[in-house]
């Protein structure tokens, strides 16, 4: 006797809660390639509901009839729950509701998983339902299975990640059509990127939820929301971006999660990094994840993070994933914490400064200043000089002159403390940019 085709199979009813950037194109897709979606997951998929604030808005390709503001009873009725309305409730009750009800969940939902994921893993797990998520990182580039997956039999060390695609766009119009930043964003903004309050893109905060969700992937412990060290865009300026492509490098706010001899370091914050570094050619919204790890070396994830269709796409293949287990049975993985490694605070992460000064241009500065930092016991990699167009004033008739220092590794702390005791120094004017460098 032949086995069931997948259209003889009940169909499997999905929910879909929100219908926004990312929800209106899982609703098309779900339609238009309804078809091979059955025939990939073994049993069709069928729409059964879009729950959304107001039904009276016209959706393209929804019909009406599906809409609602009800969205418990939607979540009742369903096998797949798509979350794609964002934000922390109702998403919250309404993912544990489904589980509760024996649903699988899919949700691209960062910000909830970072500070509150562990709830709805443990939910999962006890109610024996997947919970999938990969859209939650870097959008429609496969990084979450990659590394919960392929990943299992390898050990990570680093993860650097570009996460947000509204920062990098942001960044990369500033360095090649010297646009400003609330320009940037609203562009960003515009072609559905940015979050609904871009603070969280801008601020770092998206990026550090993604940080969250990697290193407690990668190294099997708990990182939440909280652990990460975050620092966003606002206070690089047009001369950081002008500067860093003199000394070879291009700005990126990276995503960082480590292994470090002591446990694990999660941390955000824009940095420098050397222009022939594979993340350096990662342009306008794109995204990329560079993973270092033991066995395997070296890896690139890259492709669009963010965007409507993109997202879905990443939606999709865990509603599919899910869908298998329905039709065939067996479960996706389960959260990975055995290892509970330290999470470190960022002081003590291993990093790299380039440090720009304003001093003033006389013989014998530049030596008092690698001598402090060599008692510090901060090694200096590269020194540059260049003179300032700021007219010299009466205590300084030479003028004066930028410095640009770029350390060896240190800890944190060592580096930030030494640039302290350098803007101490008699003939230091200024600090005027602090950034890590990161890749090299
Ligand atoms: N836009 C992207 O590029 C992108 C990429 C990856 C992940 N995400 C994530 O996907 C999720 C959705 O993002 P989006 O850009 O589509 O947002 P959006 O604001 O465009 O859409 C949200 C939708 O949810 C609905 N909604 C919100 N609160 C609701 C409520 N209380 N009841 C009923 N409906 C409600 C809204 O009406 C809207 O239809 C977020 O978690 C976001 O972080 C977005
Ligand atoms: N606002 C996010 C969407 C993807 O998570 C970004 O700009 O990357
Ligand atoms: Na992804």
């Amino acid at each position: 006797m032949s086995s069931p085709s997948s259209t003889d199979r009940r169909p499997l009813r999905v929910a879909l809660l929100g219908c926004g950037v990312v929800g209106s194109q899982v609703a098309r897709m779900l339609t238009e390639h309804a078809a091979d979606l059955a025939a990939r997951a073994g049993a069709p998929l069928e729409l059964v509901g879009v729950a959304v604030r107001d039904v009276s808005v016209p959706r393209e390709g929804v019909d009406p009839a599906l809409l609602t503001t009800d969205a418990g009873p939607l979540v009742d009725a369903a096998d797949i729950v798509v979350e794609v309305m964002g934000g922390d409730e109702p998403a919250r009750g309404l993912m544990l509701r489904a589980i509760a009800g024996g649903a699988a969940v899919v949700t691209a939902n960062k910000a909830l998983l970072a500070s509150d994921g562990p709830a709805l893993y443990a939910a999962a797990d006890e109610a024996g339902v997947d919970i999938y998520f990969e859209a939650a990182v870097a959008g429609a580039i496969p990084i979450v299975r990659p590394v919960r997956e392929s990943l299992a039999g390898d050990y990570v060390r680093k993860v650097l990640g570009i996460v947000n695609g509204t920062t990098n766009y942001v960044l990369d119009q500033m360095s090649t059509t010297g646009l400003g930043l609330d320009e940037a964003v609203a562009q960003a903004q515009q072609l559905g990127y940015a979050e609904a309050d871009p603070t969280a893109d801008v601020g770092g905060h998206d990026a550090a939820a993604k940080a969250a969700i990697l290193a407690s992937l990668a190294f099997h412990t708990r990182v939440t929301l909280d652990d990460v060290a975050c620092e966003g865009i606002t206070s690089i300026t047009a001369d950081d971006v002008a500067w860093a492509a003199k000394t070879g490098h291009v700005v990126k706010l990276l995503a960082i999660a480590e292994r470090t001899p002591d446990g694990v370091s999660a941390r955000v914050h824009p940095a420098l990094v050397p222009a022939d570094h594979p993340l350096a050619g990662v342009r306008g919204a794109f995204n990329a994840v560079f993973v270092e790890a033991e066995a395997a070396g070296d890896l690139m994830f890259y492709g669009q993070g963010a965007g409507g269709a993109p997202t879905a796409s990443a939606v999709l293949g865990d509603v599919v994933s899910a869908a298998r287990h329905r039709v065939l049975g067996g479960k996706g993985p389960e959260e990975s914490t055995y290892a509970a490694l330290p999470v470190v605070p960022a002081s003590s992460a291993i990093t790299r400064y380039q440090v720009r000064l304003l001093v003033v241009d006389r013989p014998g500065v530049l030596a008092q200043v690698a001598h402090l930092l060599a008692d510090q016991g901060v090694s200096i990699e590269a020194v540059r000089q260049a003179p300032s167009d700021r007219p010299a004033g009466v205590d300084e008739p030479s003028g004066l002159a930028h410095l640009i220092i770029t350390t060896h590794t240190a800890t944190e702390a060592a580096l930030a403390g030494t640039v302290e005791a350098v803007a101490a120094l008699d003939p230091v004017r200024e600090i005027t940019s602090v950034l890590r460098v990161e890749g090299a």
